[in-house]
């Protein structure tokens, strides 16, 4: 795509000359005659820099009309490159213009060379400073993920799981929009992060949002970005999640949690590949391959108008149920056992093994909580295990904690039991709440009296 440069200047002579140069040099060139005009264009069009006369007004010398154009453009994008033209240039004037935020200066009549010279470096300059700002944000948003999600091999052995994994990898490939659905911690996440990582976009990056910790009010900023000023804290121009995974993918989890009145603005955006940044009113476009997930039944959510029927369609081109733990028993065991593994590693310690009577409590147990209460269970185990081999008790699995009177005879492992029935229950409760509206997370919240953010953290133990 050709560079586009904005040429403001009073003397329509200057603006053929420069831009019969510019398109010769292979730019497109916008033509403005005032710094109104300018600030018009500037609002409405992407450009990947302006090149600016001083003075506009007749006999005017001071070079005040063309500081305090300067000074318009930054308040609206700090990183378009300002390249300001002089035909009295001193040292103050040059000083004055990059105080106000041009990013260089050149003299009139112009140097040919000079000029392209100038404006190449100033738009290479522009692009990398976008593109830290971006790498930075992404950064941050990667180190979360991989900070709080178990990084391990893919465990698919049950055949279950293998005919679900064939889906997955055949859908991968594809640019299609792949709605996950299953129930708490069964995966989903992780399968999201596995379409990717197979699909055609996997050097690009996944971004992902947890559409329940987006607040109605920050919906539009975070999703789409904001412009500097757009609001009282907007302090600087921010980059939404949706250009954040321009050229990759965007994973919306929870996404049955979406604020009703936002999700026509993100149809929207699904729909037309664009979208404008809070307190902008220029168009982007973005190339994204859309993955959702969810444990909520969405045509339920439909039915009760919780949910857009449009929006539905839009994100579930392709559905995929990541089965129960419960129903995929033959992939309980490997799983503890790779937990072990991971644990083992992470703390230099021997592995451990889980005894045959273990294994079984393991495969008899419902796993409400699924994969990720397994992890936590072989957590647990880890720490409470006395010797190499993990039993029974040191699973401390809710049915067995309940009916059991014959472990705990040291002090450690009474309060052990007793924080397992405390968790249990309260597992249990969230659970069933959860159940109750329908993977809602802020219904569920509510309804026991906890904030959002509390709930979450109590969802994150589990
Ligand atoms: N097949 C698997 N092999 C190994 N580990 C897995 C597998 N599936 C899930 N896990 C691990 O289980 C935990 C829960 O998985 P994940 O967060 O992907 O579930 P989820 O379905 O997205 O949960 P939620 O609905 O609560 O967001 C994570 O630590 C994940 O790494």
């Amino acid at each position: 795509m050709k560079q586009k440069i904005l040429l403001v200047d009073d003397d329509t002579d200057i603006l053929s000359a420069l831009k019969m140069l510019l398109i010769s040099e292979g730019f497109e060139v916008a033509l403005n005659q005032t710094p109104e005009e300018a600030l018009i264009s500037i609002k409405k069009e992407n450009f990947d820099l302006i090149l600016m006369d001083l003075n506009y007004s007749l006999d005017t010398t001071s070079g005040e009309e063309g500081l305090q154009l300067i000074a318009s453009i930054r308040k609206l994008d700090e990183l378009l490159p300002i390249v300001v033209m002089t035909g009295w240039a001193t040292i103050e004037v040059a000083v004055s213009t990059m105080q106000n935020g041009a990013n260089d200066f050149i003299q009139k009549p112009w140097d040919i060379d000079r000029l392209i010279a100038i404006i190449n470096n100033q738009i290479k300059l522009a692009q990398s400073e976008k593109n830290s700002q971006k790498l930075s944000q992404q950064n941050q948003l990667l180190q979360q993920q991989v900070d709080s999600e178990f990084s391990g091999e893919l465990v698919a052995s049950s055949p279950k799981m293998q005919q679900t994994l064939a889906i997955i990898e055949q859908v991968a490939k594809s640019d299609a929009s792949v709605l996950l659905t299953g129930e708490n911690g069964t995966g989903k996440s992780m399968f999201a992060r596995y379409i990717h990582a197979q699909s055609n976009r996997s050097n690009a990056n996944q971004i992902s949002v947890n559409m329940g910790a987006v607040t109605e009010t920050l919906f539009e900023s975070e999703m789409f970005g904001h412009t500097k000023g757009a609001f009282t804290d907007a302090k600087t121009t921010r980059i939404g999640r949706f250009e954040l995974a321009d050229g990759g993918t965007l994973f919306l989890d929870e996404i049955a949690n979406t604020p009703y009145s936002q999700q026509g603005k993100l149809l929207r955006v699904l729909e037309d590949s664009e979208f404008e940044k809070v307190g902008g009113n220029k168009t982007q476009s973005v190339d994204i391959r859309l993955i959702s997930a969810t444990n909520a039944n969405l045509s339920l959510a439909v039915e009760n108008n919780a949910f857009r029927k449009d929006l539905l369609y839009r994100i579930n081109t392709i559905t995929i149920e990541i089965p129960a733990l419960k129903d995929r028993k033959e992939d309980i065991i490997l799983l503890a056992d790779s937990f072990l593994t991971k644990m083992a590693l992470k703390h230099h310690k021997p592995k451990l093994i889980i005894s045959k009577l273990a294994q079984q409590a393991l495969l008899d147990y419902t796993w409400p909580g699924n994969i990720r209460e397994l992890n936590h269970v072989m957590e647990r185990a880890q720490i409470l295990c006395q010797n190499n081999e993990i039993s029974v008790d040191e699973l401390g699995l809710p049915e067995l904690t309940k009916n059991n009177n014959k472990i705990s005879n040291t002090q450690t492992d009474n309060e052990s039991q007793e924080l397992a029935t405390l968790e249990t229950l309260e597992m249990n409760i969230i659970d069933k709440r959860l159940t109750h509206f329908d993977g809602n997370v802020l219904k569920a919240a509510k309804s026991l009296g906890l904030s959002r953010s509390a709930f979450y953290r109590r969802l994150e133990k589990m």
